[in-house]
């Protein structure tokens, strides 16, 4: 579908972000790449100067290229090689209608974002953060029969919205702790997947959300995922139901969220992504039933060197005249 492209060495590859230095070294083993000395984020300004000196850009997640970006960013880009799995930053229907291809990198996150949503289940339904503060505030008087008592993860029953790669890695974990699977997903899964993962379907998300003792969201944010769980969807909740989100903020009415926590008619929440980006409700802070996280869901020194690995693999095919292994095309969003 595309020309034979340029070789390696004459793509000008641009990265918005520092990358983890053995990345680093190997892009300028095999590229003639523009690395970041700090690891700011980038101003809409100067992203819009990388992308217009770039034949392929890697950027992250704090990086938002959307139509008007992509606009100005001239005929020189051909590949966004982003360094992440979810691509709801780029608009990746103006890019490929710009002849510009969009890669990410599925798969190597998937593990450690689900041990990530097993920590935030546990950390709620257990109370790990509110023990803590204790301990670091000298306040713990020694062990006694009622106090800091949780709930038993075991036995309950685990809601899981998107039941794609990382979905189906916290299904095999939720069984292990002994918990009831369930999943409402796009699409069904195949009879011996679902067998395999002990996961009951749900063909309507309400339903689904209505039984449930936890939820965890894992699909993407998309135009049709944006406030998928609105205030309407989080009152079809228990009481002390518990919600878990590692995906993208957007996907949760986080002031809807916010406000029925405080009113307790939500018992807690786990939280590693959040609508705004970093500028989280503050009311969210004030709350003892939260576990909150700055979105580190896939950060462990091996997933980010295998994030790394895989980009360059994008990008070295890209450049020897083929179609990334890991191309993100707008039917698949
Ligand atoms: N917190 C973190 O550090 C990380 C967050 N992520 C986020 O997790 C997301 C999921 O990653 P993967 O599991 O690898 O993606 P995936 O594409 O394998 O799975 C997503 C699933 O969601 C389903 N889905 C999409 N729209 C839906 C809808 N409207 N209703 C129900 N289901 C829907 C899809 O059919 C698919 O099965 C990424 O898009 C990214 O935003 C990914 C890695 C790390
Ligand atoms: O890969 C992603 O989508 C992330 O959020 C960070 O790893």
């Amino acid at each position: 579908m595309h020309s034979p492209q340029p070789s390696r060495q004459k793509l000008r590859i641009v990265v918005t972000r520092r990358l983890p230095e053995a990345v680093e070294t190997r892009m300028k083993e095999l590229f003639d790449v523009v690395l970041r000395e700090d690891d700011a984020k980038m101003s809409r300004d100067d992203l819009a100067a990388a992308m217009r000196g770039a034949d392929v850009l890697v950027p992250t997640v704090t990086d938002h290229i959307d139509a008007n970006m992509l606009a100005q960013a001239g005929e020189r880009l051909k590949l966004i090689a982003n360094y992440g799995a979810g691509v709801d930053h780029i608009d990746v229907h103006s890019a490929r209608q710009r002849g510009i291809l969009v890669s990410n990198t599925p798969g190597v996150v998937t593990e450690d974002t689900a041990d990530m949503v097993m920590a935030l289940i546990l950390g709620v339904t257990r109370r790990i953060p509110e023990g803590m503060a204790e301990m670091q505030a000298g306040r713990w008087a020694g062990w006694a029969p009622t106090a800091h008592l949780g709930g038993r993860v075991g036995g309950r029953r685990l809601g899981i919205l998107g039941m794609g790669r990382i979905g189906q890695a916290v299904a095999r974990r939720a069984n292990v702790f002994g918990m009831q699977v369930h999943y409402h997903n796009r699409r069904r899964l195949r009879p011996e997947i679902e067998e395999e993962l002990q996961a009951t379907y749900w063909e309507s998300l309400d339903q689904m959300l209505a039984r449930m003792d936890i939820i965890s969201v894992n699909a993407p944010h998309t135009p049709s995922t944006f406030h998928l769980l609105n205030a309407r969807r989080l009152k079809l909740l228990k009481p002390s139901a518990v919600v878990v989100n590692t995906s993208r903020g957007e996907v949760i009415d986080e002031n809807a969220l916010t406000r029925m926590l405080r009113a307790k008619e939500i018992a807690g929440a786990g939280l590693d992504v959040f609508e705004h980006g970093h500028e989280i409700n503050p009311r969210l802070r004030e709350l003892p039933n939260v576990v909150l996280l700055p979105h580190m869901g896939s950060a462990t020194v091996e997933g980010r060197a295998e994030m790394g690995e895989k980009v360059i693999i994008n990008i070295k095919t890209f450049a020897d005249g083929h179609r990334p292994p890991d191309l993100v095309v707008p039917s698949m969003l």
